[in-house]
């Protein structure tokens, strides 16, 4: 049996904000710190331990992993970053108010907006300041790869190759690996590890600064999965994620 945990980031200043987010680099809340420690804790007391860890080029995973791990002290197992790992990319909507774009488009589009399967966003224009290929963190990537947008499906064909080729070959080999990324980047996984249907997808939320812990077999097919914690602030967790596109 091998064991897989990923991590969501905990709460960031545009989740507070309500924002849609995406590649924009927010920092973590108080709270999200918090949340990130109150993870490391978790594992600690449950006994986990880690080989080595992946996470995305965004500083909110990056800040929740290390917090994570410092409560574990395990903060000097090797780390790698990738921008595969990074939030689905929400185009022109990232800075956008939630529940006002709900106003302004009505519920039911901004529930497609966020949670269908390949319907994307609206894309950013050419020229926009806030196109990756600007950022000199992602200065080594063709601009042909870097998006303007995303569906999930997008996501998933980032996402899926690098836990096939980078992730799942380590976890085969026995190591124990968490992954701290982000909700759609980790939706995108969890709908290709458990085999989700693109038409169920859109019932998965996942929320901020939980441990979510795979058992897995030989090939790597789920046993079991679970979040470690408070079942009822688990659950009110995630219907906040879910309620997030409704109107205020
Ligand atoms: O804004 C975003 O980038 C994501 C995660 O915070 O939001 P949503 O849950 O609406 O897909």
């Amino acid at each position: 049996m091998t064991q897989l945990v990923l991590l969501r980031h905990g709460e960031s200043t545009w989740n507070q904000e309500n924002r849609f987010t995406g590649w924009t680099d927010v920092d973590l809340t108080p709270k999200g710190q918090e949340e990130a420690r109150q993870a490391g804790r978790l594992l600690h007391q449950g006994g986990y331990t880690f080989d080595m860890a992946y996470t995305s080029v965004l500083k909110r995973a990056i800040k929740t992993l290390d917090l994570c791990l410092d409560e574990m002290d395990q903060l000097w197992i090797p780390v790698v970053k990738s921008w595969k790992l990074n939030e689905r990319h929400y185009g022109a909507l990232q800075g956008l108010n939630k529940a006002e774009t709900a106003h302004q488009y009505g519920e039911e589009q901004v529930h497609i907006w966020r949670r269908s399967y390949d319907i994307p966003p609206p894309a950013l224009e050419p020229g926009d300041a806030r196109f990756p290929g600007k950022d000199p963190r992602y200065a080594n990537i063709a601009a042909a790869l870097l998006p303007r947008y995303e569906s999930l499906k997008d996501t998933v064909k980032r996402v899926v190759p690098y836990w096939e080729t980078e992730i799942a070959p380590m976890v085969r080999a026995g190591k124990k690996i968490i992954i701290a990324a982000h909700g759609n980047s980790l939706r995108a996984l969890v709908k290709f590890l458990d085999h989700i249907p693109d038409a169920d997808i859109a019932d998965l939320n996942i929320p901020t600064g939980i441990p979510l812990v795979y058992e897995m077999g030989e090939d790597l097919r789920p046993l079991r999965k679970y979040y470690l914690g408070d079942a009822a602030h688990i659950a009110s967790a995630t219907a906040a994620v879910a309620a997030q596109g409704k109107v205020k």
